[in-house]
């Protein structure tokens, strides 16, 4: 592959609804669209999932457009790349940390080579499902009746499983009061490290609700003290912010820290990596599910097609565009039904990326070339 130019574009959409979890409120989202362009023209895209400020983890906005321009789209630029998998594997190798803004750039350079291959992204990623199972997530809400009502219209809408986010305070009486509502729907939490140790006796008292899973109740780098609360809890244990890696995911199978994976492609570095953590947990039975950041759709069809792995057997996070977007920056928008996206089959991402609605939600970009 020649890539002949790189497109770097900060855009700003804003949330239809505001989303709170432990670590903060959003109003609205701030990203980087990664556009790469070959010798034909062809372009691939992909988006960062760093937000503005560092509290999911450590990057931000800046940190990748910094870590993009001075780091990755010279190496993209200055070599022949023969397929993705070497962006991740050998050439960013030596370059510690920053997997969302390699994530960024490898996954525009996945959905070019698959246009080049004339293949799906999902296909050429390996995956095999036609539709795939999606959850929806449902951030902190000003009252339980609000939630309770949040929940009626998701399930209406078909959504295969209800994500609650929680914070101390907002936990086990919600969940009891929700399990009062809706006694035998899919149901998890999702903590976003916001328990320590010292939370035990409150995180062990949820075991008492059927729940599918606790995502990352501890700190967002820890692997020991999950592996104690796993071993007091029936429920299982879901990590998020804690693994970047199929090394990190194989020490946390080792001590038992937890029973379930949410892969987010921006988390772990990319497609490839993901791809990577996917199969080694296949191979240890442990179930994964692709996780979302509030993404563009240009984001979405990214965890749609690596959602077509076999491996993804729970229902992920990737839920329609209009539950987040009055107008998505991709045609057609993401769309829900019965609680299923249709995989898409035309080569690379299979949804257009919409210049004119790009360039509509961009406040300001940078050209780089060969
Ligand atoms: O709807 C989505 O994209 C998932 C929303 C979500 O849960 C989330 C959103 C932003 C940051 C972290 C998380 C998370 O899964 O922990
Ligand atoms: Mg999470």
């Amino acid at each position: 592959m020649k890539i002949k130019q790189v497109i770097l574009r900060h855009l700003k959409l804003d949330l239809l609804y505001p989303f709170t979890t432990s670590f903060g409120t959003e109003y609205d989202k701030d990203f980087i669209l990664v556009e790469v362009k070959n010798e034909d023209g062809l372009s691939g895209w992909a988006e960062s999932v760093a937000m503005l400020d560092p509290l999911y983890n450590e990057e931000t906005v800046k940190t990748n457009w910094h870590i993009l321009e001075d780091y990755l789209i010279p190496i993209v630029l200055k070599n022949d790349i023969q397929h993705p998998d070497e962006l991740f594997e050998k050439w960013f190798a030596h370059l510690r940390g920053n997997y969302m803004a390699k994530a960024a750039i490898e996954g525009a350079v996945w959905d070019l080579y698959a246009k080049e291959q004339n293949m799906s992204l999902a296909r050429a990623l390996g995956g095999d499902r036609s539709k795939i199972d999606v959850g929806v997530s449902i951030g902190i809400k000003d009252s339980m009746e609000e939630t309770i009502e949040t929940i009626g219209e998701r399930l209406e809408e078909g959504y295969k499983r209800v994500k609650l986010k929680i914070r101390p305070g907002w936990d086990v009486a919600l969940i009891d009061r929700v399990r009062q509502e809706y006694p035998d729907i899919p149901l998890m939490a999702d903590a976003n490290s916001a328990y320590t140790l010292d939370d035990m006796d409150r995180l062990v008292a949820l075991d008492d609700y059927q729940l599918m899973m606790i995502e990352q109740p501890l700190a967002h780098n820890d692997i020991i003290n999950h592996a104690d609360l796993q071993a007091r809890m029936k429920t299982p244990i879901c990590l998020d912010e804690s693994i970047h890696s199929v090394e990190d995911a194989r020490k946390a199978l080792k001590l038992g820290s937890c029973k379930i994976i949410n892969i987010k492609i921006g988390r772990v570095g990319g497609l490839t990596e993901s791809r990577k953590l996917h199969d080694f947990c296949q191979a240890n039975d442990i179930p994964v599910w692709c996780g979302g950041m509030l993404e563009s759709g240009v984001g979405r069809a990214h965890n749609i097609a690596i959602t077509s792995l076999p491996n993804f057997t729970l229902p992920g996070d990737t839920a329609a565009s209009s539950l987040y977007w009055a107008e998505d920056i991709i045609e057609p928008e993401v769309t829900v039904q019965n609680g299923e996206i249709t995989v898409p089959t035309s080569p690379g991402l299979g949804y257009e990326t919409s210049l004119e609605k790009v360039n509509k939600y961009t406040v300001y970009s940078r050209t780089y070339r060969a």
